[in-house]
């Protein structure tokens, strides 16, 4: 590997929220040595503070990367979400910045599914009230209200990664799957995609939402919803805490219209665990609460770790930005003797045509070139013959539409 104009000893990683030990060893592993880590997400102001003279910040899913925090960033060249979700970021505002945002799009993916496959059951089973019962010194010993899965229909909200999977999971119980996606897609095993939400929530005994956060899934499960859905039935959701109007579903449960609900992400989460967790959910035995942990697995958080760590490498190291989510993915092998330039500019016309002709103006020949655009970015990685340095960096980064240029190697 060529040797990178910025010293991987001076390139700081902020990683917070207890990313798994992982992503310390395998970017230790590659050079990398200024990291400062923190078992929390940090208030506002700190985080302000702690991002300032970053290079990369590593976040899960508490730490709002808001267009303000994004803003005393001067220095950041990506952000990695070490989770699935990537809302919590302004991903508009990382890309008009030429700042990439990766993250972790499968790695807790089986971890949500086996979760939401055992609250399935509990849930048919009456458990989570049999437990308070027993807990609090009751026996009540009767399969009143205590049901089989094999044979009931699961609702499945958002037919991706993780949906799928529970699908399979649930046939392989005996469950018959129907889901609901705004895409057409291929269903696994015997699963049927229905036209509408709510023709899942007239024929589901168990709805589970697997749907990301969008101004779409805003509140896409409230009153009306609930109300479309089979008495007695139950209710699922570990996607986010957006997706469903908590008040509405006590007022379903307080009701009885649903018989149950498992609910792990909440429109308002506790900043951390020393924080008490307020939801007018806490006074139903029937509900199982769990603090956002779907993904918490040691097995999911140590994979996220080295992948998300191997997309801050790749992309520091070479300039790849494959698989990231606000940014066209450009990926050029390394060339060994060869200089690396990276552009990023606004999508505009005619942009690639200046670029290379500062660059020949400068006498460099261009030896390899790769460029991906997307509605509003163009990102270039140009490998150059000659030393690059002594072409004008500011002769690049004056073009009119340059967002960042950077001198890789
Ligand atoms: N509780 C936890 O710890 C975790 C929660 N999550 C959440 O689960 C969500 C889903 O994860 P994946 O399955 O990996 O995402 P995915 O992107 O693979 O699947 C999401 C599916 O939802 C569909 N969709 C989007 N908008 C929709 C709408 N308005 N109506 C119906 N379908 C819609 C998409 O077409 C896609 O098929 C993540 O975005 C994240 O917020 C993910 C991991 C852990
Ligand atoms: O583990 C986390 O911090 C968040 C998990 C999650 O919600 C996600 O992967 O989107």
């Amino acid at each position: 590997m060529s040797k990178l104009s910025l010293d991987k000893a001076k390139i700081k990683f902020l990683l917070l929220e207890g990313v798994h030990q992982s992503a310390v060893d395998a970017l230790n592993a590659d050079g990398y040595s200024q990291i400062e880590f923190h078992k929390k997400a940090l208030p506002e102001a700190e985080l302000k503070a702690a991002i300032a003279d970053a290079h990369f910040v590593g976040i899960r899913s508490r730490t709002q990367l808001t267009e303000s925090v994004l803003a005393e960033a001067q220095k950041l060249i990506a952000v990695g979400c070490f989770c699935i979700g990537t809302n919590q970021v302004d991903l508009v505002a990382a890309a008009k910045r030429g700042v990439p945002v990766f993250n972790a799009p499968f790695s807790n993916t089986r971890s949500v599914a086996e979760l939401v496959m055992a609250e399935i059951i509990m849930l048919m089973r009456g458990i989570p009230e049999k437990n308070a019962i027993v807990h609090g010194g009751g026996w009540v010993k009767s399969a009143e209200n205590s049901f089989e899965v094999r044979g009931k229909t699961l609702g499945i909200v958002g037919y991706g990664h993780i949906g799928t999977q529970v699908g399979v999971l649930a046939e392989a119980f005996g469950m018959q799957v129907v889901f609901f996606d705004i895409e057409t897609k291929l269903p696994l095993g015997n699963a049927r995609q229905l036209a509408k939400l709510e023709e899942v929530l007239a024929v589901a005994d168990v709805v589970t939402l697997h749907v990301p956060e969008t101004p779409q899934t805003q509140d896409m499960i409230g009153a009306a919803q609930l109300a479309k859905m089979r008495p007695n039935s139950h209710l699922i959701n570990a996607s986010r805490g957006t997706v469903v109007d908590i008040d509405a579903l006590a007022a379903a449960l307080a009701s009885k219209h649903l018989a149950g609900a498992a609910i792990d992400v909440f429109p308002i989460e506790p900043k951390g665990n020393d924080e008490e967790f307020i939801s007018p959910l806490r006074q139903f035995d029937n509900v199982i609460l769990t603090p956002h942990i779907g993904g918490s697995t040691l097995e999911a958080q140590a994979n996220i770790g080295a992948e998300v760590a191997a997309k801050f490498i790749r992309y520091s190291n070479n300039g790849s930005t494959l698989s990231a989510v606000n940014f066209p993915e450009v990926s050029l092998p390394p060339h060994p003797g060869k200089h690396r330039i990276l552009h990023t500019h606004r999508n505009t016309p005619g942009m690639l045509a200046r670029i290379n002709e500062v660059i020949s103006g400068a006498g460099v020949n261009i030896s390899a070139q790769y460029l991906q655009t997307t509605e509003h970015l163009g990102y270039v990685v140009i490998d150059t013959d000659q030393s690059s340095s002594h072409i004008a960096l500011e002769q690049l980064t004056a073009i009119e539409g340059t967002i960042r240029c950077r001198i890789l190697y």
